[in-house]
């Protein structure tokens, strides 16, 4: 356990350090006990010889004083430890996870990252402090106690060295049962928290239910969690039970033998004195352990899911990584693609061509494989067969951050920062003139929008952007891509549905970017305007292309594109009869 928590640390000498001044102390304590044999065999006679016990004592007194210094030095170190502890081990995870593929970032990774980041770090770093270093001292005091017993009275040590060894075994029961119960409970709990997100998220549909208090899955998962905590504090008591008895037995054990030793003569009353007192300083931190135990085991979980993320594989780095490259072009030859854990190949045989100055409309029916083909430009993940390059050079070749550079991802829901719409633009490029800034609002359709916010530029956003509708954010995503001076931007209509505003808005911003003659556009597309305003259109089903063109092409030809197109119509119709 120490050792894992070392490896786990990027720095690890602030936690060497109290560690072993923990340990420092620990020795020296048990050491200092073994002072009070001379000490009391100097006393303990008919006559006290105070020159006897003088050296004795002062040594004594000089080890105390080394003991205090320690503690005076152990005492910062302590309080600093955790705090900085943690910020190591988060700067160490965040570094990792920003080498990560991008599509890595599930939603059930980010639930995991968001845990570890704040809760298992946190508690780990404060148990590494609060729980290693007293567990280090429960552990090397009696250990040194024993040594020092051993120059008194063999027996004893002996005793002592059995009742160690019975400790150990039932505090490994007590340890493997915690352990257990942590996890439980910790899966019981993690049924609460999805619940509870449930709940606040479809508040609505439940109070129109009538279960506006709870769902019976909420209660069942609240009933679960209490009944897996009585559980297993229920299985814990038996080993806690055990190990109280070991402990208690010991002493007992240890005082029938002391008495023994003394009434055969085998030992002097000094000495029966000195081995008791050495017995009670072996079995009071012995003791302390079964309470440590739940804190370690927890803790060797929470260590556990920080080493799963450090874990997580990157994407292998090219040697020698092309850091630039020449134009936008992107070409697919024989794509295949399976999604890590997928059954089917969400990708087989691609070829595609999407060249500078273009827009390309990517359609097909759900699960085609649309998102995918934006994922892999963007390398996401790395293709299983062919190549998907940029630029003439294969996507693995190139430096990631001179790929990510050069693309922009204007998703269907686009997050935003809590802060103004100008520090939201400005991550596109930190040292934009007032004129750049406008020129990208205006090119996104943003700038009406900055018209009509209260403090135009200086308006705060919200949380995730949620002061401004889907449509808003998606024209800031698209300001960023021009203000990135993005030379490929991949754009996913899919599922935005927008007021016909908002829909002519972006859809025109989107029909702009691919005038530039150096950029290259792909959509996903699912707006008729957008359809109607692409170069090309390629059609997927199953993973694989069945037909590309221009649209006017397709059209003629009658096929899934034809068919498409005609949906897409009817339900305008519909919607312009609707309103
Ligand atoms: N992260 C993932 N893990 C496993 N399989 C996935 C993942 N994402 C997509 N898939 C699968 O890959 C296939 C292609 O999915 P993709 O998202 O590319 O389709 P799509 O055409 O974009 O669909 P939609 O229009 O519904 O977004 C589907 O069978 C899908 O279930």
């Amino acid at each position: 356990m120490i050792r894992r928590l070392y490896r786990l640390w990027p720095e690890p000498r602030l936690l060497a350090r109290l560690w072993l001044l923990t340990a420092a102390q620990a020795v020296l304590q048990g050491l200092l006990l073994g002072l009070l044999v001379p000490v009391l065999d100097a006393f303990v006679r008919p006559e006290p010889d105070l020159a006897a016990a003088a050296p004795w004592l002062a040594l004594g007194a000089a080890g105390a004083a080394a003991h205090a210094v320690l503690g005076i030095i152990a005492t910062p170190v302590g309080f600093k430890a955790a705090g900085v502890l943690a910020a190591q081990l988060r700067r160490r995870l965040m570094r990792h996870v920003s080498t990560l593929p991008l599509g890595w970032f599930t939603a059930e990774h980010k639930a995991r990252l968001a845990r570890a980041v704040t809760a298992d770090v946190g508690d780990t770093a404060q148990l590494a402090v609060t729980v290693a270093g007293p567990a280090i001292t429960s552990t090397l005091l009696p250990a040194t106690v024993v040594a020092v017993t051993f120059a008194v009275d063999w027996r004893m040590a002996l005793l002592l060295c059995t009742i160690a060894l019975a400790a150990l075994w039932a505090l490994r029961r007590a340890a493997r049962i915690a352990e257990i119960a942590e996890i439980e409970l910790e899966r019981a709990a993690a049924g609460v928290a999805g619940r509870a997100i449930e709940l606040g998220q479809a508040q609505p549909v439940l109070r129109a239910a009538g279960h506006a208090g709870g769902t019976p899955r909420m209660h069942a998962a609240l009933a679960d969690h209490r009944e897996t905590y009585r559980d297993g504090m229920r299985r814990a008591r038996r080993p806690f039970f055990v190990y109280t008895g070991v402990i208690t037995g010991g002493f007992v054990a240890v005082l029938a033998l002391a008495a023994e030793l003394a009434l055969s003569g085998r030992i002097g009353v000094a000495e029966a004195i000195a081995l008791l007192v050495l017995a009670a300083r072996f079995l009071e931190p012995l003791g302390n352990l079964i309470d440590l135990i739940g804190a370690l085991r927890a803790m060797t979980n929470k260590i556990a899911r920080v080493e799963e993320l450090l874990a997580a594989p990157v994407l292998p780095a090219p040697a020698g990584p092309v850091r630039g490259i020449g134009e936008a072009g992107i070409e697919f030859s024989r794509v295949g693609f399976t999604y890590p854990g997928g059954g089917a190949p969400a990708l087989s045989d691609v070829s595609l061509r999407f060249r500078p100055g273009t827009t390309t409309a990517l359609v097909g029916p759900s699960g085609s494989g649309k998102t995918t083909v934006t994922r892999l430009i963007a390398r996401f993940f790395d293709v299983d067969t062919g190549r998907v390059r940029v630029g003439g050079v294969d996507v693995r070749e190139l430096d990631p951050a001179a790929l990510l550079d050069e693309i922009a991802i204007v998703f269907q829901d686009v997050y935003l920062f809590d802060d103004t719409i100008e520090n939201n633009l400005r991550l596109a490029r930190q040292e934009a003139t007032r004129g750049e800034l406008e020129e990208a609002a205006r090119a996104a359709r943003l700038d009406e929008v900055i018209e009509r916010l209260p403090a135009g530029w200086r308006t705060r956003v919200g949380e995730a952007g949620a002061q401004l509708s889907g449509g808003e954010r998606q024209r800031v995503a698209i300001a960023w891509a021009v203000l990135k001076r993005a030379r490929i931007v991949l754009v996913d209509e899919a599922g935005s549905a927008l007021d016909p505003v908002n829909e002519a808005a972006v859809s025109q911003a989107i029909a702009d970017l691919g005038d530039d003659p150096e950029r290259t556009v792909v959509v996903i597309a699912h707006r008729p305007a957008t359809l109607a305003a692409a170069d090309h259109v390629v059609s997927l089903d199953g993973g694989r292309v069945v037909e590309t063109g221009t649209p006017e092409e397709l059209l003629r030809t009658g096929g899934a594109f034809a068919r498409l197109n005609r949906r897409y119509e009817r339900a305008r119709r519909w919607r312009i009869a609707g309103t």
